[in-house]
């Protein structure tokens, strides 16, 4: 099998005495999207942050490309392209100044940023808005800008933490297939999020976490097999990670 794109070995953190990511071992392989899954809390957005270098594992190794994200941080970050959750930016620069400062930091010179930049904010239906404060952005605006930051220098490795949230109907379709071929061109997608059927349809693996530890990943087959149950996504994540009935607990709240 070929080397993975990028791979957390035995990872933890811990914030204080809390364990939130407890002895994780995930890869990334070469052209597939990658679906991690798991409750409120379970430790996804503490995984992607540490596989993004924005957090040091308390133990454990991250690398990316081969490069270790904390021992090769630049390296390792020319091959990732991140959309965090909510896309925080800086609210004065506009699009094409973010687009700018990406190319600069991964190489890129100031016209080729430019020529890119511009085509991809006018497929992103912004291109008469590169040059407004993203401050002044919406929510999805703002999550769009992000996306053409991150694949603007056409990273390996593209991850996305809830990326559809604040997306219209067309343009959730478009960045599905945009993962999609993402990983068909040989790059890889580990992509977060809670729209299971969402997950269900786009990738090819998915990793489910639990209370801090990996429960298991695997293809939908996979999955099904190890929960015992032969229903959608939702049913199998309910099974695999102990979830009660939402209707049964709706019942109890309401009271
Ligand atoms: N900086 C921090 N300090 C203390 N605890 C933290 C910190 N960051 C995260 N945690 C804790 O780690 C656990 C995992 O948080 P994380 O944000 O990774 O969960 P998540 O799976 O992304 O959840 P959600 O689906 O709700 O976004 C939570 O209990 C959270 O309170």
């Amino acid at each position: 099998m070929s080397e993975p794109i990028a791979s957390l070995s035995t990872v933890t953190k811990s914030f204080g005495d809390f364990v939130a990511v407890d002895d994780l071992s995930l890869d990334v392989r070469p052209g597939e999207v990658l679906g991690l899954v798991g409750p409120n809390g379970a430790g996804k957005t503490t995984t992607v942050r540490m596989l993004c270098g924005l957090l040091p594992p308390t133990s454990g190794t991250v690398s990316i490309a081969g490069h270790s994200v904390t021992d090769e941080p630049m390296a390792a970050r020319r091959a990732l392209g991140y959309v965090p959750d909510g896309a925080p930016m800086y609210p004065n620069l506009s699009p094409r100044q973010h687009l700018m400062l990406v190319g600069r930091l991964h190489g890129l010179t100031d016209a080729e940023a430019k020529a890119e930049g511009e085509r991809l904010m006018g497929h992103l239906d912004l291109g008469d808005r590169i040059d407004d404060p993203v401050g002044t952005f919406s929510r999805g605006m703002r999550q769009k800008t992000a996306l053409a930051c991150a694949i603007l220098p056409r990273p390996t490795l593209l991850v996305l933490d809830e990326p559809l949230s604040g997306l219209d109907a067309p343009s959730a379709s478009m960045l599905k297939a945009v993962l999609r071929g993402w990983a068909d061109r040989g790059g890889a997608v580990l992509y977060t999020s809670h729209l299971l059927d969402v997950v269900e349809r786009v990738c090819d693996r998915v990793a489910v976490l639990a209370k801090s530890k990996l429960v298991t990943v695997g293809a939908l087959s996979d999955l099904r097999a190890k929960s015992g149950s032969d229903g959608t996504l939702e049913e199998v994540f309910r099974a695999l990670t102990a979830t009660e009935d939402p209707e049964a607990k709706a019942k109890a709240l309401l009271g």
